[in-house]
């Protein structure tokens, strides 16, 4: 068997062409949707992704700015911007860029958004909307591996989804995510002793370790789907993901290619939640 592939740069592209007539809808209403980014310090990953989301909210009729900051911001000055932010009605979404450097509390920046301007879903107050089942802003990334399950009709109800890797951007929300979808969620991790015992169950799997190839083709069972979200680059500065995507699709029904997978779906997810902010915010005005 050669799997099937889900490029999510296919899907993402034709979400966002949905998104753009939905921003002209808006834009007709005169409510204009912003996304303001905050980046701190110069990781050059995370100033390629900042770059992407300009982009598509250009490409989308979102208008959106940027806040660069040093690594040397302090907790005080980063938390003070995010109250201005928060108070400023032009603004809808806001985003800070992760990771942070170390000397900041990233859940004490995360806490400190109004959750109505969350894009990211991670404020305590959406994450718990999100466990309730309730309809709020999702993870953007979590939030994507659902659209791109669903682009191929992917049955979840019943199945047995098996997540590899607990970080609270990917592996804790796409649990629930599947959870909410009615599947039976089998959350591992570094401890998990015998790792493929587990893997080999998943009639889903989901990987975000951040560990080129860790996953190979004996771990899984045959016909499985497999989603791999890692983004490494390896030592010849070639990216690749979390699975031995060579070998595994020979074994998996569906399987997503790293780059060109899931990745793209992140930014996408990040633009519709900024939508419908500017949706929710205007409707609780008038
Ligand atoms: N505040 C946030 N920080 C981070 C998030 C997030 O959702 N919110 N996620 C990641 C980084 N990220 C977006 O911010 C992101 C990661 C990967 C991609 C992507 O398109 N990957 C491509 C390859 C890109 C490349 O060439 O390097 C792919 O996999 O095909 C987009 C966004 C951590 N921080
Ligand atoms: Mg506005």
């Amino acid at each position: 068997m050669t799997a099937e592939l889900i490029y999510g740069k296919e899907l993402a592209a034709t979400i966002r062409r949905e998104l753009k007539q939905d921003a002209a809808a808006l834009r007709e209403q005169d409510i204009l949707p912003h996304l303001t980014v905050v980046l701190v310090g110069d990781d050059p990953a995370s100033r390629s992704y900042v770059r992407g989301k300009e982009k598509a909210s250009a490409e989308i009729g979102i208008s959106s700015d940027l806040i660069e900051l040093p690594s040397s911001t302090t907790q005080t000055e980063l938390l003070d911007l995010i109250q201005r932010l928060n108070l400023d009605a032009k603004v809808n979404g806001i985003l800070v860029q992760l990771p942070l450097p170390a000397h900041i509390d990233e859940q004490a920046v995360i806490n400190s958004i109004d959750p109505e301007k969350d894009v990211d879903g991670f404020h305590p107050a959406n994450v718990g909307k999100m466990m309730l089942g309730e309809d709020t802003y999702y993870p953007c990334t979590p939030y994507g591996i659902i659209q791109m399950l669903k682009s191929k009709d992917v049955e979840i109800a019943g199945k047995t989804a098996v997540i590899v890797g607990r970080s609270n951007i990917v592996g804790k929300p796409i649990g629930q995510l599947l959870l909410n979808e009615h599947a039976t969620v089998i959350h591992t991790h570094s401890r998990t002793p015998d790792l493929r015992h587990f893997t080999k169950q998943a009639d889903i799997l989901i990987v975000a370790v951040g560990r080129e190839h860790m996953i190979k083709a004996e771990d899984i069972r045959e016909g499985a789907i497999v989603i791999d979200v890692g983004v490494n680059r390896n030592a010849a500065g070639k990216l690749t993901g979390d699975v031995d995507f060579e070998n595994t699709k020979e074994v998996a029904s569906i399987i997503t290619p790293v780059p060109g997978g899931v990745g793209p779906m992140t930014i996408t997810m990040l633009m519709l939640n900024t939508i419908k902010a500017a949706r929710r915010q205007a409707a609780a005005v008038v």
